[in-house]
């Protein structure tokens, strides 16, 4: 199936939504609430190598919720970090194409089941694998400073991608979903790549905001944007991992910038200490804010809203009453 198809394929489930399609939420917070040990440098990704039924039964739970999007377990998964842990190359290939399978088995499964209960208001959900950013493999936080050093170039952070980008496109995905972009660098690497791998899947590119104003690099998203707008194979630009409170703000700049659809799915207000490797806590917004700030979300054009770290099936399960509710 070619771009055009898979484009299409989005735009039916948005519109069988109502206008909006619900991402899901935190990935590696349902993992810690089942009690998996993530404090690791591969974080989430430990999971593939760990328990990869608990992968399997994350999914589960937020497809029950109602997320119209399952983003794949491969967000920290990537093959330097594998072989530093003793992988050899084709294991840590196999790892990333399973990060893709247990999310289609999971969608599979699912679909099986409700959609041959009449009356279910479910669709038939899109897996979007998971890219995330050199920020997030550095796993020193830097996908929330966007500092990644001086000899980082845009050929450093392309060869970095590739492989990942190759094998997780050969495992079939709906979707590709590059997450925490925290500078222009890499958001144009990520660009270039899809266009010179001739990649079929449209992809969206979600950055983080410290400010809520600009990328964590301190470039304004005028500049950040302006790559990805050239690009057909971009369907969507946003914003993840950064707290709620930013999201309508972003939205409205965003709007103002870009023709792509929007995505946004913030954490819960709560910051990451990168050293620590914890949550600090801050402001945090539960389930009842994120139901409120969904309507508004969609109403100022976002076609795609989910939650990130530290929001959960319970968090999803509001935002998909509110925004299916016709
Ligand atoms: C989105 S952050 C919370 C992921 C973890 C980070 N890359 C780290 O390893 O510290
Ligand atoms: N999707 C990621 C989080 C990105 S900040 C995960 O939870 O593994
Ligand atoms: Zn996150």
């Amino acid at each position: 199936m070619g771009l055009e198809k898979k484009c299409a394929l989005l735009e039916d489930l948005i519109e069988k939504c109502g206008g909006c399609a619900v991402v899901d939420g935190g990935f590696a917070t349902q993992l810690e609430i089942h009690g998996a040990a993530i404090n690791d440098p591969l974080w989430s990704a430990v999971s593939l190598i760990k328990s990869p039924e608990l992968i399997k039964r994350v999914h589960m739970e937020y497809l029950e919720a109602g997320a119209d999007i399952v983003v794949t377990s491969s967000y920290q998964a990537t093959i330097p970090g594998f072989i530093s842990r003793g992988l050899s190359i084709e294991e840590s290939e196999s790892l990333l194409q399973k990060s893709v399978e247990l999310a289609v088995e999971a969608r599979d499964k699912f679909w099986d089941k409700v959609s041959k209960v009449s009356g279910h208001s479910y669709n038939r959900a899109l897996v979007a694998a998971s890219i995330g950013s050199y920020g997030a493999y550095l796993a020193d936080g830097s996908e929330y400073s966007g500092n990644y050093g001086e000899d980082v170039s845009l050929d450093k952070l392309k060869d970095f991608h590739r492989r990942r980008l190759q094998v997780l496109v050969e495992a079939g995905p709906d979707l590709l979903a590059f997450e925490t972009i925290p500078n222009k660098l890499e958001a144009q690497a990520c660009v270039e790549l899809l266009e010179e791998e001739n990649v079929q899947i449209p992809a969206w590119i979600c950055f983080t905001s410290v400010d809520g104003e600009k990328a964590p690099s301190g470039e304004s998203f005028e500049e950040c944007l302006e790559p990805l707008n050239k690009s057909n194979n971009i369907y969507a630009v946003g914003i993840n991992c950064a707290p709620p409170q930013f999201i309508e703000n972003l939205i409205r700049k965003f709007s103002k910038l870009t023709k792509k659809a929007i995505v946004v799915y913030p954490n819960s207000g709560e910051v990451w200490d990168g050293k620590a490797k914890k949550w600090l806590p801050s402001q945090c917004f539960g389930d009842d804010e994120f139901e409120m700030f969904a309507t508004k979300w969609r109403d100022l054009g976002a076609k795609l809203i989910g939650g990130c770290c530290r929001t959960t099936p319970s968090t999803i399960k509001a935002i998909s009453r509110d925004l299916k509710r016709r």
